[in-house]
Order: structure tokens, then C-alpha cells, then sequence
């Protein structure tokens, strides 16, 4: 049941118990040898039924399991009635229970074809009709600035998830972004951010998008009201806000208050979550520089995999398959970590965007029910695009003392096959090696070999690969927009499967509330070393020492 403890349910014993004999046992090279079929086994191709074609493979034949093991996860999937869960969120139930609200970032990119009751829901295609209409004005050259010149910048001004998915996007799609519309996104409040901004924004062209769930966020009202008046500097006049900020929010009245126009706000709605928000109106920065079309793609694309995760029996299915081998190393393993490395420059992004996808969602020591877990929750996302990360941190992944379960993700073509495609040949022999290395690594008799018999012991055994290092490989055949919608989709419902199984909430986040709080009690005391009161005497000395050097 939802909420319960995992380290209850009988396969969680069982896994436990298969770790503790077999794990010396479960090594990749043997388990290759063993079986010529294993990659025929342990890998699907993903196919969409409708919608924009999308396909992808994923091999899951290097991790550390057999058969049985497998199946012992699936069997714990099922105690913990995902599949349960899983239709709560469709159906619209209020499964983020400390907030009593939906999760229906699936009703955002659904397209008539799921039926979901809940408020709001047939508001989607209307907010989506604005955002092709709004977009194509902009694009067009239609929508004019104060001064009557058409815009040639946007600033999305948000954080967190009102930034993140957005960055991620329009970079993973840059192939098909207008290159005369330039896109940038403000989220710290570290002035540098804003103030590097505009200094190559002209306030007659530009475009400000103040994206926030809530609109009540300190980093992004801040950013915003500093925006305005650097705007109004120029344009003088209140009247022309109205010409250069829009506002994606669920909160209608923060926003007018503000000074921006009912007319010119973007909704959405409680049920989409920060990081889930991409799809809504916090998409219209990746409608602008993509466009509406290619934007709906996208939104098919994850819609795609929607079908897949609701309607595909357990061990079919790619998200539980992902989310399964994860809490495999995640709780028996001990690994701390999970690294996405796409080897697509234009994925750069990825791993940032799922910091926040994955931990803000299953970091969490409390269950459903209030309980302290007694196992490890949600793992540390890192990682980097090929080959960067190889000249830098594989070293530690090859030959370190932990276990760093990785995804390798790469498209089969690329939108730049300069040189003949030579570039794309050398990184994709990269994408193939690094798995390969990992799994099967190097002997220290194989070493020997290499080095001959003149080299010292220190020397050789310094050269030996352990491997049986684990791994995941997605390989699809061009990064297009569908395509990313249903990796990210893939993705968001592997995090859902792990917070089921876990019994937490993935879908709120307590844990960023403390330190809001403790910022703005010492804000107010920052002037002046006497008004420092109620700290510890680390925070005291740290504020008295910052006092010494304040400035206006
Ligand atoms: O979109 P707004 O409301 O500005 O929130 C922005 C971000 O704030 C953080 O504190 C978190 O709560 C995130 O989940 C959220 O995405």
C-alpha cells in the first residue's frame, strides 16, 4: 500500500536476501558468457502507437541482475501497488496528499485522450490555443514593442522549475530554435545574473516573462520588479509594460498586482507541479524560440510515453524497468549517486534539469504515513555531456571506491554532421566504449600484457580496470522534439515509480521551506551587528564578518 514502509513488503526481505548470497556472484562478464541472449533479454525498443514517431532502445543488459532478481523487484512493484497509483494520478486523485492536490502534469499533454475530471483540466487546450497564438504574434514580427520595433529577445525571469525545464528544453532543441529571437533566463538572485542580462538586452525589443507557480517567489518577484524598472527607465511610460511582461502563474491576482495585465497572463493550474511545469504555460519560452508547432511535438512526445507507462504490463514497462534497477542499487547496493551522461551537446542540460526533477521529488525521509524510512530514498543526480565528463570525473567512475550506476543517452545522427559526420562518429564510439569499459574493465593479466615484464607491480595493478560497473544505454535516432518529450516523460514517471515504492510524496517539497524562512529573519538583520540576534555562534561571527565589509 501506499505510504507503507518498502523494507516491509516481502520482496524487499527477498532482495535483501539475494543481495546478501549472490551479489559476488552477479558479475557482468560471466553473466555475458553465460547467455548470448542477455542483451536480447534485457533490452526494449520503445515505439510510439500515435503521434509523432518516436523510437528509442534502451539496453539494461549491463546491470548487475538476473532474471530472478528482476523479477523480485516486479514483485515488489506490485506489493506496492504502482500500478494502483499510477491510476490515482491519471484519474486526477489527490495522491500529493500534503497538499491535497492532483498530479496532472499528464493532463497538460493529453490531447483528448485520457479522460481526467478535476478543475481546471478543460482549461488546457484553451491556455495552449494562447500559446500558439501568443507565439506566432511574436515570431511573426506582429507583436510590436513600445517604440513599434518587433522583439528580438525574451528573458524568462522564474527559478527552479519555473527556469529549469525551460533552460533544458530550449537548449536540447536549439536545431530548431528562429536564431533571431535570442532567449535568456534569469533565476538568481545574485544581481550578476539580471545585470549581465540586460546589459546586452535593448528595452525596446525585449520581452520579459515572469514565470512563477506562485508568484510569490523572493528570487524571481525581486528579479522581475528590477526588470521593470530597468524597462521603465527607458520606456517611461507604466502603459508599455503591457507591451514587453507577460506572466505565467497559477496566482492571477499576485500578477496584477504587479502591474502586468489579466490579458497578458499565461495560467495554470495547482495541480502542475514546479518541476513537472514545462508542458503548461511555463512553456512558452520553448514556444517562443521553437515555435507552437514544435513545442505541441514536444508535449506529444511525452504524451507518447504517458500511453506506454499507464497501458504496458509491469515488465514492459521502461519507466518501472529504470526505476527498479535504480532502488536495486540505490538500497541493496549502497550507491549514493545515479549519473545521466548524455553524450549530446545539446542534452548539456539534463542532468541539471533532473537535479531538481528527481531530488526535489524523492528526496525525502518521511512516508506518506508519517514514518521515518529505514532505507535510502532518492539518489544524488550528477553528471555531464560526453566526452567533457571523461576528461574529468570518469576517472572516479572507472576506478574509484563507489558504485556509480549511470545512464548513457545519445542520438544515432546529429543536426550538425559536419567533417561527414566524423565528429558524430568519434563521440558515438565514446558513447559505445565507456559502457563497454565499465562493464568488462581490464585484468591485471591482460595489463601485464600491455606493459611487459619489466614494469613495476605498483605500476600494473595501478592500470586494472575492476569493472562490473553498471550501466544503462539510451541511444534514439535524432534528438527532435518528440523525442525529448518522451525521454523527460520516461524519466518523470521512473521518479514516480521509486517515490511509489518508497511510500513518500514525489510531489511535494517541505524541505526548501526552512531555509526561505531562516534568509528572511536574517535579512532584516543584516544592517547593523547589534541587530544580529538568535543565531548560533557560527552564523553570528559569519554575518558579523560580512557586516565589516557591507555596502549600499
Ligand atoms: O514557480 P515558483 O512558485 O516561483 O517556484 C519556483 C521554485 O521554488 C522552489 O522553492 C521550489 O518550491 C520549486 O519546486 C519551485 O519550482
Amino acid at each position: 500500500m501506499s505510504g507503507k514502509l518498502a523494507s516491509e513488503y516481502p520482496s524487499w526481505k527477498k532482495l535483501q536476501q539475494i543481495f546478501d548470497s549472490e551479489h559476488s556472484k552477479l558479475v557482468l562478464k560471466d553473466l555475458f558468457a553465460q547467455d548470448p541472449e542477455r542483451f536480447a533479454k534485457f533490452s526494449r525498443e520503445y515505439s510510439s502507437s500515435d503521434g509523432p514517431d518516436v523510437t528509442f532502445l534502451l539496453d539494461y543488459s549491463k546491470n548487475l541482475i538476473t532474471q530472478p532478481v528482476l523479477d523480485t523487484l516486479f514483485s515488489l512493484v506490485r506489493e506496492a501497488e504502482v500500478e494502483k497509483v499510477r491510476d490515482q494520478m491519471f484519474a486526477g486523485e489527490h495522491i500529493n496528499t500534503s497538499e491535497d492536490r492532483a498530479v496532472l502534469h499528464v493532463a497538460l499533454r493529453n490531447f483528448n485522450d485520457f479522460s481526467i475530471q478535476e478543475e481546471g483540466v478543460d482549461e488546457v487546450a484553451g491556455v495552449l490555443a494562447h500559446i500558439k497564438e501568443f507565439t506566432d504574434a511574436v515570431r511573426s514580427g506582429e507583436w510590436k514593442g513600445y517604440t513599434g520595433k518587433t522583439i528580438n529577445t525574451i528573458v524568462n525571469i522564474g527559478i527552479g522549475g519555473s527556469d529549469l525545464g525551460p533552460v533544458m528544453v530550449t537548449e536540447a532543441l536549439k536545431a530548431y530554435a528562429k536564431r533571431d529571437l535570442t532567449a535568456h533566463f534569469v533565476s538568481n538572485i545574485d544581481g550578476t545574473h539580471l545585470a549581465e542580462t540586460l546589459r546586452v538586452s535593448d528595452p525596446e525589443r525585449t520581452l520579459f516573462i515572469i514565470a512563477s507557480k506562485t508568484f510569490t517567489t523572493q528570487e524571481t518577484i525581486t528579479n522581475a520588479e528590477s526588470a521593470r524598472d530597468w524597462f521603465l527607465a527607458s520606456a517611461k511610460d507604466k502603459a508599455h509594460v503591457a507591451k514587453h511582461f507577460v506572466a505565467l502563474s497559477t496566482n492571477t491576482k499576485a500578477v496584477t498586482a504587479f502591474g502586468i495585465s489579466e490579458s497578458n497572463i499565461l495560467p495554470f493550474w495547482d495541480w502542475v507541479g514546479g518541476r513537472y511545469s514545462l508542458w503548461s504555460a511555463i512553456g512558452l519560452s520553448i514556444a517562443l524560440v521553437i515555435g507552437y508547432n514544435h513545442f505541441e511535438e514536444l508535449l506529444k512526445g511525452a504524451h507518447g510515453v504517458d500511453k506506454h507507462f499507464k497501458e504496458t504490463p509491469i515488465e514492459q514497462n521502461l519507466p518501472v524497468i529504470l526505476a527498479v534497477l535504480g532502488i536495486w542499487y540505490n538500497d541493496f547496493y549502497g550507491a549514493q549517486t545515479h549519473a545521466l551522461l548524455p553524450y549530446d551537446q545539446y542534452l548539456h542540460k539534463f542532468a541539471d534539469y533532473f537535479q531538481q526533477g528527481d531530488m526535489e521529488s524523492n528526496g525525502k525521509f518521511i512516508t506518506k504515513g508519517g514514518q521515518r524510512v529505514d532505507y535510502q530514498t532518492g539518489p544524488i543526480i550528477w553528471g555531464a555531456a560526453g566526452t567533457n565528463g571523461q576528461h574529468s570525473f570518469y576517472q572516479l567512475v572507472h576506478q574509484g571506491t563507489k558504485i556509480i550506476p549511470a545512464d548513457f543517452i545519445a542520438p544515432a545522427t546529429t543536426h550538425n554532421p559536419i567533417s561527414h559526420s566524423k565528429h558524430h562518429r568519434i563521440l558515438l564510439s565514446n558513447f559505445f566504449a565507456q559502457p563497454e569499459a565499465l562493464a568488462f574493465g581490464k585484468t591485471e593479466e591482460e595489463v601485464r600484457k600491455e606493459v611487459g615484464a619489466g614494469a613495476s607491480e605498483a605500476l600494473v595493478k595501478s592500470k586494472v580496470f575492476e569493472g562490473n560497473r553498471p550501466s544503462n544505454s539510451i541511444i534514439f535516432p535524432l534528438l527532435t522534439p518528440a523525442t525529448l518529450g518522451a525521454l523527460i516523460a520516461l524519466y518523470e514517471h521512473k521518479i514516480f515509480v521509486q517515490g511509489v515504492v518508497w511510500g513518500i510524496n514525489s510531489f511535494d517539497q517541505m524541505g526548501v521551506e526552512l531555509g526561505k524562512v531562516l534568509a528572511k529573519n536574517i535579512l532584516a538583520q543584516l544592517e547593523k551587528p547589534e541587530d544580529v540576534k538568535g543565531h548560533d555562534s557560527s552564523t553570528t561571527g559569519l554575518i558579523h564578518y560580512y557586516q565589516k565589509f557591507r555596502k549600499e
